[in-house]
């Protein structure tokens, strides 16, 4: 499967082919506006920088590469906790500089968005990407239908549920660090979602998960799925599964990448104990779907805390 896949391939294609898609829009706005495309496609070949970000009150320059702001939108969604990011830019004393801004909004409800933003004018992944999450997809069924003959439930109980659910597809980029020990690539977290299918793309070893308090490192094995059962899970079965804390870890020498492909049920479940399995007592409150993504993205990432705030005092 992770031939399909092949991480470090698809995102050199990306750069080159971002490039084309650049050039096609220079040479749009250029018949636009009546004016040369050559030569504004050249003064892009090397790029100039100019754009700033404003981190810790200092302004720091940002050098000419693809860069992905946060928006407003995100900052009120999420109540304040991802910060829309400051930023200006400043002129040359030589040189012009130009850039262009890709806005990216959510088109309305469906399984498809994610996938959507990471493809955004690089049509040469789609089939690759397409054909992942359905594969994905079918992968998560059979596992719906393993998960409910182990809970007594009926077969297509959490197919349905999942079937118009979403799906997200993140790539993870792990640069090496000469002072590994010192950061975290990715923060102690359980998964906000159904289950996450995970491949570590390449043999770079740095996922570990926590098991009875200490931390388990995970082997990359070439071609391997990784399933990790997410808090919706433990949610919806009563804590019958307990969705897994990980996190992400960085090597010295090399680069690492990992795919995450998340599973969330469709918008009308609500988020809560499936009566079948509450035998005595609930132990998670029901809420809708909606008010449990409000919970996600207002919630710090920081090991399972966000179950604390689901979990049913006995
Ligand atoms: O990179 C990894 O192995 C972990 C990624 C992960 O946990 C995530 O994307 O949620
Ligand atoms: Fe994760």
């Amino acid at each position: 499967m992770a031939s399909w896949v092949n991480l470090m391939e698809t995102l050199d294609k990306y750069s080159v082919e971002l490039q084309e898609v650049t050039k096609y829009l220079w040479k749009l706005i250029c018949e636009n506006l009546g004016l040369n495309s050559e030569k504004l496609a050249s003064m892009f070949e090397d790029g100039t920088q100019g754009l700033q970000i404003k981190n810790n009150g200092r302004w720091v320059p940002i050098k000419p590469v693809p860069v992905v702001n946060i928006g407003d939108i995100i900052e009120i969604l999420s109540n304040g906790e991802h910060k829309g990011i400051e930023h200006r830019a400043v002129v040359n004393t030589e040189r012009e500089r130009l850039s262009i801004a890709g806005f990216l909004s959510r088109p309305g409800p469906g399984s498809r968005c994610y996938i959507d933003v990471l493809i955004i004018g690089h049509v040469a992944t789609r089939e690759t990407l397409d054909k992942y999450s359905v594969v994905l997809q079918q992968v998560t069924k059979y596992l719906w239908k393993l998960i409910c003959e182990n809970l007594g439930l009926n077969s297509e109980k959490l197919a349905s549920l999942f079937e118009d659910g979403t799906q997200g597809l993140r790539m993870n980029y792990y640069p090496p660090c000469p002072q590994a020990s010192r950061v975290m690539g990715l923060t102690p977290h359980s998964d906000a979602v159904g289950l996450t299918l995970l491949i570590q793309v390449n043999d770079v070893q740095g996922l570990q998960i926590k098991n009875n308090g200490r931390w388990v490192p995970i082997k990359p094995v070439p071609g391997a799925l990784i399933v990790n059962i997410g808090d919706i899970i433990e949610i919806l079965s009563n804590g019958e599964y307990k969705s897994i804390e990980h996190r992400a870890v960085v090597n010295t020498e090399r680069e690492r990448l990992s795919i995450a492909g998340f599973h969330s049920p469709n918008m009308m479940t609500m988020i809560g104990p499936m009566p079948d399995l509450v035998k005595k007592a609930a132990n998670y409150k029901a809420i809708s779907n909606e008010e449990y993504i409000r919970l996600v993205v207002t919630s710090k990432l920081n090991g399972k805390n966000l179950l604390d705030h689901m979990k049913l005092k006995q």
